[in-house]
C-alpha cells in the first residue's frame, strides 16, 4: 500500500535585541506601534527557537479525535491555540496565503485541508525578557511558510511574512531577518505597511558582539503587552518620544550601522534604552524593570566609554536593557576581551565558557583604561549577574533537514513532558 506523503518543515529562527525600543500600540488587535523601532538579530547558534510543523493527512491520524484541530507544543507541553487568539491569527492568515497559491496552481497539494501539527523548543528561558516571542513567533512563521511554499518565487516577500510575524507579538516581525533590522510603524489602519525591512545584513557589519548579562531568568513582573498600553494611556513623556525623539534616532542609527561608526550606534542605543525605562517610569502606576545590579552595569559602561572617550579612544561598548534587568552590551569584537575582563571583575561567574574563546586570561591586568576610576561600582559577589551568553549578530530563520524534526512518524513531539 502507497503511504501518505509527508507535508512537514522544521526551521529554526533567531532572538533579535532592539537598540530603537518599540513600546506602545495604535492598535493591540494588529499589532500596530506607535513608534518605528530597530535591532540587531543574534545568531541562532547561541539562541534559537526550533520549530516542526506536519500536515496531518487524516489517514496518518485517524485515530485521534481532534484530527481537525491545529495543536501546538511548547518545550514539550501542549498550549491552547486559543480561537481569535495572536497564533490562531497567524495561523489563519497563512491559510489564507496558501490558499490563495492553490487557487493560482491547481496542481499544488491542498494543504489547507490538514490540521497543522506544530512542536516548538527555546534553547533559553521562555517568557523571561529574553525575546523569546519574537524568535518563537518567527519561527512559527518561518516554518509554516516554508511548509506552505510561501516564497518569494511564489510572490511571498521576507516582509510579507514579517506583516504576519507583528500579529504574533510586535518584535517577531523584526526577527524574520538576519543583520540589522528596522520595523516600520507605517501609517495605514490595516496594517499593511508596518512591516520589518532589513537596513543592513550581518556580512555588512559582521563584527558586532553581544554579551547578556543575566541578571534574572524569572518570569518578569510586568509583561511587555500589559506594560505598554498602561504607558500609552498615561505618559505624556511617551509623545515626546514618538513625534520628537524617535523618528530622528531611526535615522542617526540606520546611518550609524551603514557607516559602521560605533560610537554613534552606541550613543544612540544607550540614550534609547534610558528613554525606554523613563517612560515605564512616567507610567501610572510606574513600571520598574531595572533593578540595582542593572543600574550598576549602566554605571559600569559610562565609566569604561568615559575613561576611553577622553583617552581619544572612543566608545567601547553600548548597554541596553528591554522589559526586565537582564543587560544586553553591544561590543565590537577587538574589544570584547577587555570588556569581558571588566564585566567578569564587578561580575564574578563561578564557570564562563566563552564560545569565541575571547575570555580574559587568567592573570589579565586589572588597568583597563587610563583613567579608569576603578570604584566607579563595588566588586559583586558571584551570582549577581547569574549567567553570561556570549553571542553575535547572526542571520535570519534557517531551514532545517528533516532528520532535526521535533515530530516523530506519526507526527507527534517526540519529547512530550
Ligand atoms: N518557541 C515558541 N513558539 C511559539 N510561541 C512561543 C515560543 N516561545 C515563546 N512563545 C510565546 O511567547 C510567550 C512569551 O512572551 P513574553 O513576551 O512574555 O516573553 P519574552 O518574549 O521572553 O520577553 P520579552 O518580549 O519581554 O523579551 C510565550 O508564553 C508563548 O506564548
Ligand atoms: C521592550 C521590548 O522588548 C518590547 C517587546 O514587546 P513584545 O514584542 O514582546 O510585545 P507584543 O507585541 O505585545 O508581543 C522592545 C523591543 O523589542 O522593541
Amino acid at each position: 500500500m502507497a503511504s501518505d506523503p509527508v507535508y512537514e518543515a522544521t526551521c529554526t529562527a533567531p532572538v533579535n535585541i532592539a537598540v530603537v525600543k518599540y513600546w506602545g500600540k495604535r492598535d493591540t488587535t494588529l499589532i500596530l506601534p506607535t513608534n518605528s523601532s530597530l535591532s540587531v538579530t543574534l545568531s541562532q547558534d547561541h539562541l534559537r527557537s526550533l520549530t516542526s510543523a506536519r500536515c496531518i493527512t487524516t489517514t496518518s491520524n485517524n485515530s485521534n479525535a481532534n484530527a481537525v484541530a491545529d495543536r501546538l507544543w511548547l518545550n514539550g507541553h501542549e498550549e491552547e491555540i486559543q480561537q481569535g487568539g495572536r497564533t490562531h491569527r497567524c495561523l489563519a492568515e497563512l491559510r489564507q496565503m496558501r490558499k490563495d497559491l492553490e487557487s493560482r496552481d491547481s496542481s499544488l497539494p491542498k494543504l489547507t485541508d490538514f490540521a497543522l501539527h506544530i512542536a516548538s523548543e527555546n534553547n533559553f528561558p521562555t517568557a523571561a525578557g529574553l525575546a523569546s516571542s519574537a524568535s518563537g513567533l518567527s519561527a512559527l512563521i518561518a516554518t509554516i511558510s516554508t511548509l506552505y511554499a510561501l516564497l518569494p518565487e511564489n510572490g511571498v516577500s521576507v516582509s510579507d511574512l514579517s506583516r504576519v510575524a507583528r500579529q504574533g507579538s510586535g518584535s517577531a516581525c523584526r526577527s524574520m531577518f538576519g543583520g540589522y533590522v528596522a520595523w516600520d510603524m507605517g501609517t495605514r489602519d490595516d496594517g499593511h505597511d508596518s512591516v520589518a525591512v532589513e537596513v543592513a545584513p550581518a556580512s555588512h557589519w559582521p563584527d558586532l558582539h553581544a554579551l547578556i548579562l543575566v541578571v534574572s531568568d524569572k518570569k518578569k513582573g510586568t509583561p511587555s503587552t500589559a506594560g505598554m498600553q498602561r504607558t500609552v494611556a498615561t505618559s505624556d513623556l511617551l509623545k515626546h518620544r514618538i513625534d520628537h525623539v524617535v523618528p530622528a534616532r531611526m535615522d542617526r542609527i540606520s546611518t550609524a550601522i551603514r557607516n559602521r561608526d560605533f560610537d554613534q550606534f552606541a550613543i544612540e542605543t544607550m540614550a534609547d534604552s534610558n528613554q525606554f525605562h523613563a517612560v515605564c517610569l512616567d507610567t501610572q502606576p510606574p513600571i520598574f524593570y531595572l533593578n540595582d545590579v542593572s543600574r550598576a552595569v549602566i554605571q559600569l559602561v559610562a565609566e569604561l566609554n568615559r575613561a576611553s572617550v577622553d583617552a581619544g579612544k572612543g566608545y567601547l561598548a553600548a548597554y541596553t536593557y528591554d522589559a526586565g534587568p537582564n543587560a544586553v552590551l553591544y561590543v565590537r569584537e577587538r574589544d570584547v576581551k577587555l570588556v569581558l575582563e571588566l564585566v567578569l571583575r564587578y561580575f564574578p561567574q563561578q564557570t564562563f565558557d566563552d564560545p569565541f574563546h575571547l575570555g580574559p586570561e587568567p592573570a589579565a591586568a586589572s588597568s583597563f583604561v587610563q583613567g579608569f576610576n576603578a570604584a566607579v561600582i563595588p566588586e559583586h559577589e558571584v551570582g549577581a549577574v547569574a549567567r553570561i551568553i556570549h553571542t553575535k549578530v547572526g542571520d535570519g530563520p534557517r531551514v532545517l533537514s528533516s532528520d532535526e524534526s521535533l515530530l516523530n512518524g506519526e507526527g507527534m513531539p517526540k519529547s512530550l513532558v
